[in-house]
Protein backbone atom coordinates (compact mmCIF):
# COMPACT_ATOMS: atom_id res chain seq x y z
CA UNK A 1 0.00 0.00 0.00
CA UNK A 2 1.56 3.00 -1.03
CA UNK A 3 1.47 6.37 1.43
CA UNK A 4 -1.63 8.22 0.07
CA UNK A 5 -3.38 4.55 0.10
CA UNK A 6 -2.22 4.14 3.70
CA UNK A 7 -3.75 7.58 4.95
CA UNK A 8 -6.96 7.37 2.95
CA UNK A 9 -7.27 3.78 4.85
CA UNK A 10 -6.16 4.93 8.27
CA UNK A 11 -8.58 7.97 7.90
CA UNK A 12 -11.20 5.56 7.57
CA UNK A 13 -10.19 3.06 10.40
CA UNK A 14 -10.11 5.98 12.72
CA UNK A 15 -14.09 6.93 11.92
CA UNK A 16 -14.71 3.47 11.77
CA UNK A 17 -12.78 2.26 15.30
CA UNK A 18 -14.05 5.75 17.11
CA UNK A 19 -17.69 5.09 15.91
CA UNK A 20 -17.55 1.21 16.92
CA UNK A 21 -15.87 2.25 20.14
CA UNK A 22 -18.97 5.04 21.03
CA UNK A 23 -21.50 2.13 20.35
CA UNK A 24 -19.60 -0.42 22.73
CA UNK A 25 -18.40 2.02 25.46
CA UNK A 26 -20.84 4.94 25.44
CA UNK A 27 -23.86 3.25 24.35
CA UNK A 28 -23.18 -0.04 25.44
CA UNK A 29 -24.97 -1.38 22.06
CA UNK A 30 -22.03 -2.94 19.95
CA UNK A 31 -22.85 -3.33 16.52
CA UNK A 32 -19.41 -5.39 15.27
CA UNK A 33 -18.06 -8.32 16.68
CA UNK A 34 -15.05 -8.11 19.25
CA UNK A 35 -12.87 -9.72 16.95
CA UNK A 36 -13.74 -7.38 14.05
CA UNK A 37 -12.79 -4.39 15.73
CA UNK A 38 -9.51 -5.69 17.30
CA UNK A 39 -8.41 -6.68 13.39
CA UNK A 40 -9.12 -3.11 12.12
CA UNK A 41 -7.12 -1.76 15.28
CA UNK A 42 -3.96 -4.15 14.41
CA UNK A 43 -4.74 -3.11 11.33
CA UNK A 44 -4.37 0.64 11.84
CA UNK A 45 -1.49 -0.04 14.04
CA UNK A 46 0.12 -1.50 11.39
CA UNK A 47 -0.37 1.27 9.13
CA UNK A 48 1.01 3.72 12.06
CA UNK A 49 3.81 1.74 12.21
CA UNK A 50 4.67 2.18 9.28
CA UNK A 51 3.85 5.46 8.57
CA UNK A 52 4.05 7.55 11.89
CA UNK A 53 3.57 10.57 10.57
CA UNK A 54 0.00 9.60 9.59
CA UNK A 55 -0.89 8.99 13.54
CA UNK A 56 -3.67 11.59 14.26
CA UNK A 57 -4.24 12.95 18.00
CA UNK A 58 -7.61 11.20 17.76
CA UNK A 59 -6.37 7.90 16.59
CA UNK A 60 -8.16 4.87 18.37
CA UNK A 61 -4.36 3.26 19.11
CA UNK A 62 -3.99 6.06 21.44
CA UNK A 63 -5.91 4.01 23.99
CA UNK A 64 -3.26 1.11 24.39
CA UNK A 65 -1.47 3.86 26.31
CA UNK A 66 2.12 5.27 25.38
CA UNK A 67 5.50 5.22 27.01
CA UNK A 68 5.63 6.16 30.85
CA UNK A 69 5.68 10.10 31.96
CA UNK A 70 8.86 11.26 34.07
CA UNK A 71 5.81 13.25 36.17
CA UNK A 72 2.96 14.75 35.83
CA UNK A 73 2.83 18.74 34.75
CA UNK A 74 0.62 21.09 36.67
CA UNK A 75 -2.43 22.43 35.25
CA UNK A 76 -4.25 25.67 36.40
CA UNK A 77 -7.81 25.55 35.61
CA UNK A 78 -9.17 28.85 34.00
CA UNK A 79 -12.12 28.10 36.00
CA UNK A 80 -12.13 26.46 39.73
CA UNK A 81 -13.74 23.04 40.23
CA UNK A 82 -15.59 23.53 43.49
CA UNK A 83 -16.30 21.00 45.59
CA UNK A 84 -20.22 20.88 46.79
CA UNK A 85 -21.91 21.68 50.40
CA UNK A 86 -23.76 18.48 51.63
CA UNK A 87 -27.13 17.84 53.15
CA UNK A 88 -27.92 14.61 55.12
CA UNK A 89 -31.41 14.55 55.71
CA UNK A 90 -34.68 15.87 54.10
CA UNK A 91 -34.44 18.68 56.73
CA UNK A 92 -31.38 19.90 54.69
CA UNK A 93 -32.79 19.77 51.78
CA UNK A 94 -35.81 21.98 52.36
CA UNK A 95 -33.33 24.36 53.98
CA UNK A 96 -31.64 24.65 50.16
CA UNK A 97 -34.74 24.96 48.72
CA UNK A 98 -35.59 27.63 51.58
CA UNK A 99 -32.86 29.82 50.20
CA UNK A 100 -32.97 29.20 47.03
CA UNK A 101 -36.53 30.43 46.49
CA UNK A 102 -35.98 33.22 49.37
CA UNK A 103 -32.90 34.26 46.84
CA UNK A 104 -34.65 33.84 43.05
CA UNK A 105 -38.21 32.83 43.28
CA UNK A 106 -39.70 29.62 41.99
CA UNK A 107 -36.83 27.02 40.72
CA UNK A 108 -36.50 23.88 38.96
CA UNK A 109 -33.80 21.01 39.79
CA UNK A 110 -31.81 18.53 38.22
CA UNK A 111 -31.01 15.92 39.87
CA UNK A 112 -27.92 13.27 39.10
CA UNK A 113 -26.40 10.82 40.71
CA UNK A 114 -23.25 11.76 42.36
CA UNK A 115 -20.48 8.93 41.33
CA UNK A 116 -17.93 7.99 43.74
CA UNK A 117 -15.08 8.46 41.95
CA UNK A 118 -12.19 11.03 40.41
CA UNK A 119 -13.33 14.66 39.33
CA UNK A 120 -11.44 15.66 36.11
CA UNK A 121 -11.70 18.18 33.82
CA UNK A 122 -11.32 17.69 30.07
CA UNK A 123 -10.17 20.49 27.14
CA UNK A 124 -11.32 20.23 23.87
CA UNK A 125 -10.08 22.47 20.84
CA UNK A 126 -12.13 22.36 17.72
CA UNK A 127 -13.47 19.43 18.42
CA UNK A 128 -10.27 16.96 19.58
CA UNK A 129 -9.48 16.56 22.97
CA UNK A 130 -6.42 18.02 24.10
CA UNK A 131 -6.05 18.12 27.78
CA UNK A 132 -7.43 16.43 30.94
CA UNK A 133 -6.48 17.16 34.20
CA UNK A 134 -7.48 15.99 38.07
CA UNK A 135 -9.58 17.95 40.16
CA UNK A 136 -6.22 18.79 42.44
CA UNK A 137 -7.09 21.40 45.33
CA UNK A 138 -9.84 22.88 42.78
CA UNK A 139 -7.38 25.33 40.92
CA UNK A 140 -4.55 23.12 40.38
CA UNK A 141 -4.44 19.85 38.97
CA UNK A 142 -2.24 17.14 37.29
CA UNK A 143 -2.30 17.17 33.29
CA UNK A 144 -3.38 12.98 32.98
CA UNK A 145 -4.13 13.65 29.49
CA UNK A 146 -2.45 10.25 28.27
CA UNK A 147 -4.40 8.28 31.41
CA UNK A 148 -7.50 9.83 30.53
CA UNK A 149 -7.36 8.49 26.63
CA UNK A 150 -7.23 5.43 27.45
CA UNK A 151 -10.85 5.87 28.98
CA UNK A 152 -12.34 4.17 25.83
CA UNK A 153 -15.46 6.60 26.65
CA UNK A 154 -13.50 9.23 26.74
CA UNK A 155 -14.06 10.97 23.19
CA UNK A 156 -11.08 11.87 21.00
CA UNK A 157 -12.83 13.90 19.09
CA UNK A 158 -16.42 15.20 19.15
CA UNK A 159 -18.82 15.83 16.98
CA UNK A 160 -18.57 18.88 16.67
CA UNK A 161 -15.12 21.16 16.21
CA UNK A 162 -16.03 23.13 19.03
CA UNK A 163 -13.52 24.13 22.05
CA UNK A 164 -14.84 23.52 25.47
CA UNK A 165 -13.67 22.23 29.04
CA UNK A 166 -16.21 19.55 30.32
CA UNK A 167 -16.23 17.94 34.07
CA UNK A 168 -16.72 14.46 35.09
CA UNK A 169 -15.72 11.75 37.31
CA UNK A 170 -13.46 8.56 35.98
CA UNK A 171 -14.98 5.75 37.71
CA UNK A 172 -14.02 1.58 38.11
CA UNK A 173 -17.17 -0.41 37.58
CA UNK A 174 -18.04 -2.50 40.70
CA UNK A 175 -17.25 -6.03 38.55
CA UNK A 176 -13.95 -4.67 37.61
CA UNK A 177 -12.82 -3.41 40.67
CA UNK A 178 -13.81 -6.76 42.40
CA UNK A 179 -11.51 -8.52 39.54
CA UNK A 180 -8.97 -5.99 40.16
CA UNK A 181 -8.42 -7.18 44.11
CA UNK A 182 -8.59 -10.99 43.16
CA UNK A 183 -5.75 -10.23 40.35
CA UNK A 184 -3.83 -8.18 43.29
CA UNK A 185 -5.05 -10.84 45.74
CA UNK A 186 -3.22 -14.00 43.64
CA UNK A 187 -0.48 -11.77 43.25
CA UNK A 188 0.13 -10.81 47.18
CA UNK A 189 -0.44 -7.63 46.09
CA UNK A 190 -1.84 -5.13 48.59
CA UNK A 191 -6.10 -4.49 47.86
CA UNK A 192 -7.48 -1.40 46.87
CA UNK A 193 -9.59 -0.62 49.24
CA UNK A 194 -13.24 0.81 47.26
CA UNK A 195 -13.58 1.58 43.67
CA UNK A 196 -12.90 5.30 44.44
CA UNK A 197 -9.39 4.47 45.54
CA UNK A 198 -8.66 2.08 42.49
CA UNK A 199 -10.08 4.66 39.97
CA UNK A 200 -7.93 7.53 42.09
CA UNK A 201 -4.89 5.07 41.97
CA UNK A 202 -5.04 4.06 38.58
CA UNK A 203 -4.82 7.78 37.05
CA UNK A 204 -2.09 8.84 38.83
CA UNK A 205 0.07 6.17 37.36
CA UNK A 206 2.94 7.89 34.96
CA UNK A 207 2.56 4.50 32.75
CA UNK A 208 -0.40 4.96 30.93
CA UNK A 209 -0.59 1.19 30.10
CA UNK A 210 -1.19 0.69 33.62
CA UNK A 211 -4.75 2.65 33.81
CA UNK A 212 -5.42 1.52 29.82
CA UNK A 213 -5.32 -2.25 31.82
CA UNK A 214 -7.80 -1.01 34.78
CA UNK A 215 -11.04 -0.34 32.58
CA UNK A 216 -12.04 2.66 33.99
CA UNK A 217 -14.98 4.64 32.78
CA UNK A 218 -15.98 8.56 32.60
CA UNK A 219 -19.70 10.18 32.92
CA UNK A 220 -19.27 13.66 32.19
CA UNK A 221 -21.40 16.07 34.22
CA UNK A 222 -21.07 19.78 32.94
CA UNK A 223 -19.15 22.73 31.05
CA UNK A 224 -17.05 25.16 31.85
CA UNK A 225 -18.09 27.79 29.76
CA UNK A 226 -21.82 26.32 29.33
CA UNK A 227 -22.76 30.21 29.03
CA UNK A 228 -20.01 31.39 26.21
CA UNK A 229 -21.50 28.09 24.13
CA UNK A 230 -25.18 29.91 24.62
CA UNK A 231 -26.34 27.72 26.72
CA UNK A 232 -29.13 28.67 29.06
CA UNK A 233 -29.51 25.47 32.17
CA UNK A 234 -27.98 22.72 33.17
CA UNK A 235 -30.28 20.12 31.74
CA UNK A 236 -29.74 21.75 28.18
CA UNK A 237 -25.66 21.16 28.97
CA UNK A 238 -26.15 17.83 29.50
CA UNK A 239 -28.43 17.03 26.26
CA UNK A 240 -25.65 19.14 24.54
CA UNK A 241 -22.79 17.10 26.04
CA UNK A 242 -24.46 14.18 25.18
CA UNK A 243 -25.07 15.54 21.49
CA UNK A 244 -20.80 15.74 21.17
CA UNK A 245 -20.58 11.61 22.06
CA UNK A 246 -19.42 12.17 25.25
CA UNK A 247 -21.08 9.67 27.98
CA UNK A 248 -23.66 11.25 30.11
CA UNK A 249 -25.27 9.18 33.08
CA UNK A 250 -28.74 8.61 31.97
CA UNK A 251 -30.26 8.44 35.83
CA UNK A 252 -31.08 12.13 36.22
CA UNK A 253 -34.37 14.34 36.30
CA UNK A 254 -35.68 17.60 36.35
CA UNK A 255 -37.37 18.34 39.56
CA UNK A 256 -39.85 21.22 39.77
CA UNK A 257 -40.31 21.20 43.18
CA UNK A 258 -38.63 19.95 46.34
CA UNK A 259 -40.74 17.14 46.99
CA UNK A 260 -39.94 15.82 43.30
CA UNK A 261 -36.28 15.89 44.64
CA UNK A 262 -36.61 13.85 47.97
CA UNK A 263 -38.70 10.99 45.95
CA UNK A 264 -35.65 11.05 43.63
CA UNK A 265 -33.03 10.61 46.70
CA UNK A 266 -35.42 8.40 48.38
CA UNK A 267 -35.73 5.94 45.21
CA UNK A 268 -32.00 5.85 44.17
CA UNK A 269 -31.41 5.23 48.30
CA UNK A 270 -32.94 2.53 47.27
CA UNK A 271 -31.66 1.18 44.18
CA UNK A 272 -28.25 1.94 44.28
CA UNK A 273 -27.34 -1.61 45.00
CA UNK A 274 -28.52 -2.09 41.51
CA UNK A 275 -26.50 0.16 39.95
CA UNK A 276 -22.65 -1.01 38.25
CA UNK A 277 -20.74 1.39 39.86
CA UNK A 278 -20.77 2.95 43.03
CA UNK A 279 -22.21 6.30 43.81
CA UNK A 280 -22.37 8.40 46.94
CA UNK A 281 -24.88 10.52 46.76
CA UNK A 282 -27.12 12.76 44.99
CA UNK A 283 -26.32 15.90 43.22
CA UNK A 284 -29.41 18.67 43.39
CA UNK A 285 -28.52 21.94 41.10
CA UNK A 286 -30.54 24.74 40.11
CA UNK A 287 -30.99 23.99 36.10
CA UNK A 288 -31.73 27.73 35.13
CA UNK A 289 -27.84 29.36 34.66
CA UNK A 290 -29.35 32.60 34.94
CA UNK A 291 -30.72 31.67 38.58
CA UNK A 292 -27.48 30.12 38.90
CA UNK A 293 -25.34 33.29 38.90
CA UNK A 294 -28.00 35.48 40.83
CA UNK A 295 -27.15 32.67 43.33
CA UNK A 296 -23.52 32.94 43.14
CA UNK A 297 -20.98 30.82 45.13
CA UNK A 298 -19.09 31.13 48.65
CA UNK A 299 -15.38 30.82 48.64
CA UNK A 300 -15.76 27.33 48.89
CA UNK A 301 -19.09 26.10 46.81
CA UNK A 302 -21.74 27.04 44.53
CA UNK A 303 -25.01 28.26 46.12
CA UNK A 304 -27.20 26.39 43.59
CA UNK A 305 -26.29 22.86 44.05
CA UNK A 306 -26.29 20.50 47.23
CA UNK A 307 -24.78 17.03 47.34
CA UNK A 308 -27.21 14.81 49.43
CA UNK A 309 -24.81 12.03 50.96
CA UNK A 310 -25.92 8.36 51.22
CA UNK A 311 -24.50 6.66 54.22
CA UNK A 312 -21.11 5.02 52.92
CA UNK A 313 -22.39 1.56 50.96
CA UNK A 314 -21.50 -1.69 52.38
CA UNK A 315 -18.39 -3.13 51.67
CA UNK A 316 -18.28 -4.46 47.76
CA UNK A 317 -17.30 -7.95 48.03
N1 LIG B 1 -17.87 18.40 43.18
C1 LIG B 1 -18.80 18.59 42.23
O1 LIG B 1 -19.10 19.67 41.81
C2 LIG B 1 -19.50 17.38 41.70
C3 LIG B 1 -19.20 16.06 41.94
C4 LIG B 1 -20.04 15.16 41.24
C5 LIG B 1 -20.00 13.75 41.23
N2 LIG B 1 -19.09 13.07 41.98
N3 LIG B 1 -20.87 13.03 40.48
C6 LIG B 1 -21.81 13.66 39.73
C7 LIG B 1 -21.89 15.05 39.70
C8 LIG B 1 -22.92 15.70 38.86
N4 LIG B 1 -23.70 14.91 38.13
O2 LIG B 1 -23.01 16.91 38.86
C9 LIG B 1 -20.99 15.79 40.46
S1 LIG B 1 -20.81 17.52 40.60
Amino acid sequence: MDRQQAKRRAAELRELLNRYGYEYYVLDRPSVPDAEYDRLMQELIAIEKQYPELKTSDSPTQRIGGPPLEAFRKVTHRVPMMSLANAFNEGDLRDFDRRVRQEVGEAAYVCELKIDGLAVSVRYEDGYFVQGATRGDGTTGEDITENLKTIRSLPLRLNEPVSLEARGEAFMPKASFLRLNEERQARGEELFANPRNAAAGSLRQLDPKVAASRQLDLFVYGLANAEELGIESHSAALSYLQSLGFKVNPERRRCATIDEVIAFVNEWKEKRPQLPYEIDGIVIKVDSFAQQRQLGATAKSPRWAIAYKFPAEEVVT
